[in-house]
């Protein structure tokens, strides 16, 4: 018998995608379809029936955030792990899913506002930078077709810029501005400002602008092409059976 007859076989891990004709849905079916160890058990949209992938091990979704609520307390009742790209989570949505996890401890649930590990990377930079200077904005530019506004990422990146001024004990960034025509200085977030652009031929795109005496520091990151969210969806779908409970952002998963 050759060293290749005897190896078991490891067991694929058969995954559902929530969302699958939408435009991230798309490239996690041919991602997941393209791995050796993983299997494509089930695609979801809109109006299907999801008992289809209750045989999967770990769903992902990347719906809208008014129907991922519902779909992800199903898979944590069904005892299905899952994988979340759908923004839309406040603190009060993430409470309430670590409550249906207390029910079931042995699921796992991942949950991250940008899948790009440039993204990942950018905010980390971010939130590093964020105690060092007086100023801080941040420019989101999106695709027109985004139903949210400002990006999921945009939002977590500003709590953690804000937590990290809070902990330094810095104060809001000065601006003197007195009259404003409304949303001329984009949304408030946690204190930081937050500017939402949407332009056709944009897909994900981030820029983080601080400012100190006589000097800018901008940490910019792009996304392209939707491809660039793989490598990231894929490190969790493979790791979040191994992480119950709930794990937000990918940075545990990449350390
Ligand atoms: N975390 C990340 O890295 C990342 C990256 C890109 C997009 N997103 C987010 O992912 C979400 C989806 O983005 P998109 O560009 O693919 O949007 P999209 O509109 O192209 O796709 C959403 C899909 O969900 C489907 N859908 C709606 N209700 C459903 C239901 N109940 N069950 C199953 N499917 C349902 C829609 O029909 C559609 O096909 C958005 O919230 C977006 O912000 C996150
Ligand atoms: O295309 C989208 O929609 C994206 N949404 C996420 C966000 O809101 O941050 C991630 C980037 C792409």
């Amino acid at each position: 018998m050759t060293d290749e007859q005897e190896k078991t076989p490891a067991e694929l891990v058969r995954v559902g995608v929530f969302g699958a004709r939408g435009r991230m849905g798309i490239e996690v079916c041919k991602a997941v379809d393209a791995a050796d160890d993983l299997e494509l058990a089930a695609s979801i949209d809109q109006g299907d029936n999801r008992s289809a992938v209750s045989g999967a091990h770990v769903v992902v979704d990347f719906t809208t955030p008014d129907v991922v609520m519902d779909n992800l307390q199903w898979c944590i009742e069904q005892g299905i792990s899952a994988v979340v790209g759908t923004t839309g989570f406040t603190e009060q949505r993430l409470a309430q899913v670590r409550g249906w996890l207390a029910d079931k401890p042995e699921v796992g649930v991942v949950i991250a506002p940008n899948f790009g590990i440039g993204a990942v990377l950018m905010m980390q930079f971010a939130a590093r930078a964020a105690r060092h200077f007086e100023s801080v904005e941040i420019i989101e530019q999106h695709h027109p077709r985004k139903l949210d506004a400002p990006s999921g990422t945009a939002t977590h990146t500003a709590r953690q810029i804000a937590q990290a001024r809070a902990e330094a004990g810095l104060g809001p960034s000065p601006d003197a501005t007195k009259d404003e025509v409304p949303g001329a200085r984009g949304a408030d977030i946690d204190g930081v400002r937050v500017h939402a652009v949407r332009a056709t031929g944009l897909v994900a795109h981030q820029e983080v602008l601080f400012g100190g005496t006589g000097e800018t520091l901008t940490i910019r990151h792009d996304s392209y092409d939707r491809v660039s969210f793989m490598p990231g969806v894929l490190l969790a779908v493979r790791a979040v059976r191994n992480r119950p409970g709930l794990t937000v952002g990918l940075d545990a998963l990449l350390d």
